[in-house]
């Protein structure tokens, strides 16, 4: 048993932290470097050069030094880090540390697996330490991850380097169970290391949490914390933080945009990017390949990977949750000689993390989702990193591909890629990614297909997997928006069902909906107009269908909005109304808005149910002469107060908007109390890479689907600003829909 410290022996421990901490003040106070500066343009002190105090006055400098002991570091962490054997610094933090240390806000990136981590916890340590934190000083550093595993490795890495320090620091991510328990303890922690939705849950539900004095705020993954999957939860974060307060954000493929910034308010901040003149952008140790793979092989291919790298550490990823289920379930009833595992948002969080620390451990493979994407450090060990499913952006590639070949170990990828995304091969190249293509030996080939066939005869629940495994999988391609990569027209389906093993290929709706609109238009076009206004219309139509999917997804869009979307002026619906092929689409029709269409671009129409330009309307009544004709100023009148109509419907809707959230939120702390909630729900909704469920579970709910939804809807959040940011579910939709209705009659 430990024996308690006298009070004289802790007297003198004050006195004697207190003058390490005016030394280090005034050493990095003198020695600061300039603002906008690269330290590691300096070169290293030379050997046996004093280190600290100099003589009376003057301290050594301690920019562009080389080792961690030649910084201004208090004891406790200098200790921290030699236990866990940091010696010298990486690049990132050679440049970044002398700037954070004297309190700048810092933009870093840096290669995956440089050691950006210790590039904020030693500045987190050092502020509090010099600010002497403790337990009644509350919340002192909050550090943002994306996901549950990245912020559990980050709470590791502070509990290493950070275990001489006195701070009290704590892990908060969802899916764990024990909430309320946190919530009594959650004010006494000084170091925060959260994913946005469960650090959000305590603002708003625990009543003595309050960050109103923290000092450090670190995004780490900053640019995925950035984008629109994290919007929301990040500007309600950021409202309740001080603005006086350090900023530091790091990322492999870090943001540049101004907007971003300026929600965090940055105070000129360091832009610090190491790698930026590197002529690679992913680790030098990493050997990439790139093969073409038709669909229907890539499972053949895959496994045909795994029975010749049994000896090796093998991360797989995938594109959907029910990918990696299936995928998982049917090799692992194959038996290939190696373990198997797999990682995804719908598993518990004790799962979860029990899965990635035995994968940490052994040779095996790990099927996974997006999930371990990004700032995973396996124990520097895997060997291979294997790309089934194409990544949707050479960010998200960099990100999956850093998985290996960290700090200075080597490693190996592999992308698979469809005939129809090689272009995703030349973006690859043109961002500095050094990729070799490989030609996939046939001959080597180990068929898998007859073996699922056989096996999903034999267990139909697997048959369902690969049911849903398939749909997904279409579904995930058919909302990406790099349309120029993916398109679900393109894919072998019949084929791609048959690999799987299925015996007939499921029915996709939102596939035969496509075809469907497709062949509509082929045949407006063979059908020849009869005039050439409509003929011209056509054209357009028929570039459509030659052009890009995005092209076509346009025209479908157009389809479901037919009603309201014809074009000022015209005085008819648009070709593509005139041709609407499908039911379902003329339903669906009703319910959707285009929140993009043009101001004064909605159809009237009049009593005998024609259609009438907006303009025409006051023209009509004031002047009985055509829209065209209309006053200039009235025309800007009529405008003017539709803005401001709008504008004060719009206000109306964000006060609703929020009172429902805040009684959602009341509903589900009240549900939860009950001991209502199931966790694997919970996941389901988040998809898991956040845990941005944990405030809002809802299962059903569209708008927090991102890439480890069971929907493998990866795009919605990630990419797609107008579902993810914009939030809107179908009755929100309708409601805003009459509300805009109602001030355009008004
Ligand atoms: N100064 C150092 N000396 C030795 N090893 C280091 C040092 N800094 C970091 N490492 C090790 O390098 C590995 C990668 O570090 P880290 O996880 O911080 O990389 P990262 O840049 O954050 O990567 P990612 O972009 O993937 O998140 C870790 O295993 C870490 O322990």
């Amino acid at each position: 048993m430990r024996r308690p410290k006298s009070k004289e022996f802790r007297k003198q421990q004050r006195i004697s932290e207190e003058s390490e901490i005016e030394l280090l003040k005034s050493w990095i106070e003198t020695q600061k470097p300039e603002s906008g500066s690269n330290p590691l343009s300096l070169p290293p002190l030379p050997k046996n050069a004093p280190v600290g105090r100099v003589d009376d006055t003057a301290f050594s400098r301690y920019a562009g030094v080389g080792r961690f002991e030649q910084l201004p570091l208090s004891k406790k962490t200098k200790d921290g880090l030699r236990a866990a054997k940091f010696v010298s610094m990486t690049e990132i933090q050679r440049a970044s540390l002398p700037h954070a240390l004297c309190g700048r806000d810092i933009l870093g990136a840096a290669k995956t697996g440089s050691g950006k981590t210790l590039a904020f916890i030693i500045p987190v340590l050092e502020k509090l330490y010099r600010e002497r934190w403790g337990p009644e000083d509350g919340v002192g550093s909050i550090i943002i991850s994306p996901t549950r595993e990245l912020a559990g490795q980050l709470f590791d890495v502070l509990k290493s380097v950070g275990k001489f320090h006195n701070f009290s620091a704590g892990l908060l991510i969802g899916g764990r169970k024990d909430v309320d328990m946190e919530k009594e303890r959650v004010h006494e922690l000084n170091i925060l290391i959260c994913t946005p939705g469960r650090l959000l849950q305590h603002m708003d539900e625990t009543p003595n949490f309050e960050c109103s004095q923290m000092q450090v705020l670190v995004l780490d993954e900053a640019d995925r914390i950035l984008d629109s999957g994290f919007k929301r939860e990040l500007n309600a974060i950021i409202s309740q933080l001080p603005k006086r307060r350090q900023t530091m954000l790091f990322s492999a493929t870090q943001t540049k945009s101004i907007q971003d910034l300026a929600r965090l308010s940055l105070k000129d901040p360091e832009y610090l990017s190491v790698h930026e003149e590197s002529v690679t952008a992913t680790p030098t140790l990493l050997k990439q390949i790139v093969m073409e793979v038709a669909l229907d092989q890539k499972l053949n291919m895959l496994w045909s990977f795994i029975k010749t790298h049994l000896q090796s550490k093998i991360l797989v990823f995938l594109s959907s949750c029910k990918q990696v289920k299936f995928v998982f379930e049917a090799f692992k009833k194959l038996h290939p000689g190696i373990p198997l595992k797999c990682l995804h948002g719908r598993m518990k969080q004790e799962r979860r993390m029990a899965i990635y620390s035995e994968f940490c451990e052994k040779r095996s493979v790990l099927f996974s989702t997006d999930v371990a994407a990004r700032g995973l450090d396996f124990n520097k060990a895997v060997d291979w990193v294997v790309q089934v499913d194409c990544p949707e952006s050479v960010a998200s590639y960099i990100h999956r591909v850093g998985r290996t070949a960290r700090y200075k170990s080597v490693g190996k990828s592999v992308l698979f890629l469809m005939p129809s995304e090689m272009q995703m091969f030349e973006k690859l190249k043109a961002a500095k990614v050094p990729v070799h293509y490989n030609k996939p030996k046939k001959e080597l080939v180990q068929p898998v297909s007859t073996l699922l066939a056989s096996l999903l005869v034999k267990y139909p629940d697997l048959q369902h997997r690969a049911q849903r495994a398939f749909v997904t999988y279409l579904r995930s391609i058919h909302i990406q928006k790099d349309k120029e990569i993916f398109d679900v027209m393109k894919l072998p389906i019949d084929a791609y069902s048959a690999s799987l093993g299925l015996p007939m290929t499921p029915k996709i709706r939102f596939l035969n909906q496509k075809i469907k609109s497709k062949a509509a238009l082929a045949k407006a076009i063979l059908d020849e107009p009869e005039n050439q206004e409509e003929k011209n219309g056509l054209e357009i139509s028929k570039k459509n269908l030659d052009s890009s999917d995005s092209e076509v997804e346009e025209t479908e869009n157009d389809l479901l909005l037919a009603a309201d979307n014809t074009k000022e002026g015209e005085g008819k619906a648009s070709e593509d109304t005139e041709i609407m092929p499908a039911t379902r689409i003329l339903k669906k029709k009703k319910l959707k808005i285009n929140v993009h269409r043009p101001l004064g671009t909605r159809v009237v129409f009049d009593d005998e149910g024609h259609t009438l330009p907006p303009l025409a309307r006051i023209a009509d009544t004031q002047s009985g002469k055509e829209s065209l004709l209309l006053d200039p100023e009235q025309k800007a009148e009529y405008y003017r107060k539709m803005r401001e109509d709008l504008k004060k419907a719009d206000k109306e809707d964000k006060l609703l908007e929020r009172q429902r959230r805040r009684e959602k939120r009341i509903k589900q702390k009240m549900k939860w109390k009950e001991g209502n909630m199931d966790e694997d729900d919970e996941d389901d909704v988040s998809g898991s890479e956040s845990d941005k469920a944990t405030a809002r579970p809802n299962k059903k709910s569209k708008v927090y689907f991102d890439s480890d939804s069971d929907d493998g809807e990866r795009n919605e959040v990630t990419g797609k600003g107008a579902i993810g940011a914009g939030s809107v579910s179908l009755e929100e939709q309708e409601a805003l829909a009459l509300k805009l209705l109602n001030s355009m009659h008004s």
